[in-house]
């Protein structure tokens, strides 16, 4: 195994890096550092994020460069997302952050096996590539995306897959109009889910 200092000089392409509140789920409200690296190769028509699927179009930085920002921002949490971050070795970026005392959160659609350790795991499946069966163990909330009826026959497979103490959520698809009131209806009848909201997108925030 690599020590944190020989691990210091690994690269990732980051897309952006700012300081928000979490806008979904569990810990929304929440003031987090977000990291989000470059790469995706899920092809989820109705991402929010599609410019950041081409890695090469990012700047490489390292993981001392990553981990000095994120300490300088005091935010209660870290948020490392993408793209989909799990295209990547994530073992040094996140032991660096938690060299630091920091508390890190991951988002992935869990599409490539799982690598590094975390404080939580949020993973929105998609069916266009299924989560990698190492991912499933690891997951703390699982984040349906919703835009029609057939994406809850999705949402309940998953919930199947996942411990259950994980915290089950379906989030409206955001440019669906008709996704918001068909979660509210679900969830109305299935008390074990609850709604996410991108409440970031309603404030007009990052
Ligand atoms: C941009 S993705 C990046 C992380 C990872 N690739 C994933 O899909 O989980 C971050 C979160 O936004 C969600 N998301 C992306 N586009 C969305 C949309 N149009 N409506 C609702 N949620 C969306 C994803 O499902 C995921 O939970
Ligand atoms: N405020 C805010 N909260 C978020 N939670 C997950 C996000 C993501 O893009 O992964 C996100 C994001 O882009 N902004
Ligand atoms: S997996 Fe995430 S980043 Fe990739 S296309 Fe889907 S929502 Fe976008
Ligand atoms: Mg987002």
């Amino acid at each position: 195994m690599k020590t944190i200092e020989a691990t210091q000089t690994t690269l990732y392409p980051v897309v952006e890096v700012f300081h928000s509140l979490q806008g979904e789920g569990v810990w929304s409200g929440t003031s987090a550092w977000f990291i989000r690296l470059g790469g995706c190769d899920v092809g989820c028509w109705f991402c929010d994020t599609k410019a950041s699927w081409n890695s090469r179009r990012h700047p490489q930085q390292t993981v001392q460069q990553i981990t000095q920002t994120a300490a300088a921002a005091a935010a209660k949490i870290v948020v490392i997302t993408g793209g989909e971050p799990l295209l990547h070795d994530l073992a040094p970026l996140s032991a660096s952050l938690q060299a630091h005392n920091l508390k890190v959160h991951l988002e992935t659609s869990g599409a490539h096996p799982l690598s590094g350790r975390f404080d939580w795991v949020t993973c929105s499946p998609k069916p266009f590539k299924p989560p990698h069966a190492s991912v499933y163990p690891h997951v703390d909330e699982l984040k349906v995306v919703i835009s029609q009826p057939a994406d809850f026959t999705w949402a309940e497979q998953q919930a199947i897959a996942v411990p259950p103490t994980a915290v089950k959520l379906l989030q409206p698809e955001w440019g669906t109009p008709e996704s918001a009131q068909l979660v509210f209806d679900y969830v109305r009848c299935h008390p074990d889910w609850r709604l996410s909201l991108q409440t970031h997108k309603f404030l007009g925030i990052q």
